[in-house]
């Protein structure tokens, strides 16, 4: 209980009238059922904007306004979700609405409105809007509850038809509680023809994943392989975004012989918590560059739920506590738990003072 300080569990709720306890109810029960209904409502909206706006046409022009628009859109429609079952929650969302205010951003804005209310159960007025969507300019930190959102990850994964994901995660006192990742674009079970994939953790409730229109939970374990020659590897398809060099010498020293599966947005975390993969890699490209919380905190619990094990690249646990960034690590490792600190170990290897 002191764990989870300032929030009684159901099972210790005396009903005084008749002295009975009454049924337990599972830690963040009702914020994990309005997260995903949340995140399945974003989805399907991301959904209708790539049916609707991303053509051949969009993407020779590499236009990215239907992401864009999907973006704000998302990020509205999960943060009034929020606000309506969680209105003392703040919320760490990585868009705001600068861009869509003014006479400048009026024709971005009337589509994101008409978009959200194509989409939404009730209808909002333009002000409910970009109220929604700047509920998203918390500054996080060490103290208290947040939400983190990524309304799209993978936004150019989204725009070539690929993996992207929608992401939604609470911090309770700088750690990750509680994930949820949409993966509209994602096998549900690897090699199916059927896509589109919700995966849920709970902290000390296992992970899950369902069809992303709707069944059955089932929980899903990440791989136990403990010889890294037999082990597959994940990585961002940007090599902006990832260091593919290291990488590959990382593998060699490894020993790894398979072929890196390339994927956008979180879905690297969900391959690795259901045993597609074993080891998601993500080696700094610049000095400066600080990982954003939004980019991490669903998938963590939910490898860690699956039975794997998420540090930065010196093998340290992803901080939640330092605000908007993971300013305190460097990169992310996520792999099967058993070869970790293998992983880890050749990853200090090539990166050598570059991992300090
Ligand atoms: N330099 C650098 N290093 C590491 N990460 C960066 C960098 N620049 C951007 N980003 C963030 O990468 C997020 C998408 O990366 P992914 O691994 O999901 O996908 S991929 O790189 O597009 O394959 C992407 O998230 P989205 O913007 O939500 O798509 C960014 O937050
Ligand atoms: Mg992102
Ligand atoms: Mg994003
Ligand atoms: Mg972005």
């Amino acid at each position: 209980m002191a764990r989870y300080a300032g929030r009684k569990l159901a099972s210790e709720q005396v009903n005084q009238s008749t002295r009975r306890i009454s049924i337990p109810l599972a830690y963040l029960a009702n914020e994990r059922q309005v997260a995903i209904q949340a995140v399945e409502q974003a989805s399907k909206l991301c959904q209708a904007v790539f049916n609707r706006l991303v053509t051949s046409e969009t993407l020779t022009k590499k236009d990215k306004s239907p992401v864009t628009i999907a973006d704000f859109g998302a990020q509205a429609v999960v943060n009034a979700i929020l606000a309506e079952h969680f209105p003392a929650d703040p919320i760490v969302g990585e868009e705001d609405s600068k861009d869509l205010q003014g006479d400048a951003g009026k024709e971005m804005r009337n589509k994101v409105v008409d978009l959200v209310n194509s989409v939404g159960d009730r209808p909002m007025s333009e002000a409910e809007v970009l109220q929604a969507i700047d509920r998203g300019q918390y500054a996080g930190g060490a103290t208290g509850r947040h939400w983190t959102l990524d309304p799209i990850d993978g936004t150019k994964g989204f725009l070539r038809g690929e993996q992207y994901a929608v992401c939604l995660a609470l911090i309770v006192d700088g750690q990750v509680r509680l994930g949820v990742l949409g993966c509209p674009n994602l096998e549900q079970k690897q090699g199916s023809e059927s896509k589109g994939v919700l995966m849920v953790a709970v902290d000390g409730q296992g992970a899950f994943q369902r069809a992303l229109d709707g069944g059955a939970e089932t929980p899903i374990r990440a791989s136990s392989v403990s010889d890294t020659t037999q082990a597959a590897f994940c990585e961002s398809v940007e090599s902006g975004h990832t260091s593919h060099g290291d990488s590959e010498r990382i593998s060699a020293l490894l020993g790894i012989t398979k072929a890196p599966v390339r994927m956008d947005s979180q879905c690297k975390y969900a391959a690795v918590a259901r045993g597609n993969a074993d080891v998601y890699l993500r080696l700094p490209t610049r000095a400066d560059y600080e990982e954003k919380i939004w980019d991490h905190a669903a998938g963590n619990v939910i490898v860690r739920e699956a039975g794997g094990r998420v540090g930065d690249i010196t093998g340290k646990p992803l901080d939640f506590s330092h605000g908007r960034t993971l300013a305190q690590n460097r990169g992310v490792v996520a792999t099967s738990a058993g070869i970790f600190d293998q992983v880890v170990g050749a990853v200090q290897n090539v990166l050598g003072s570059k991992a300090v």
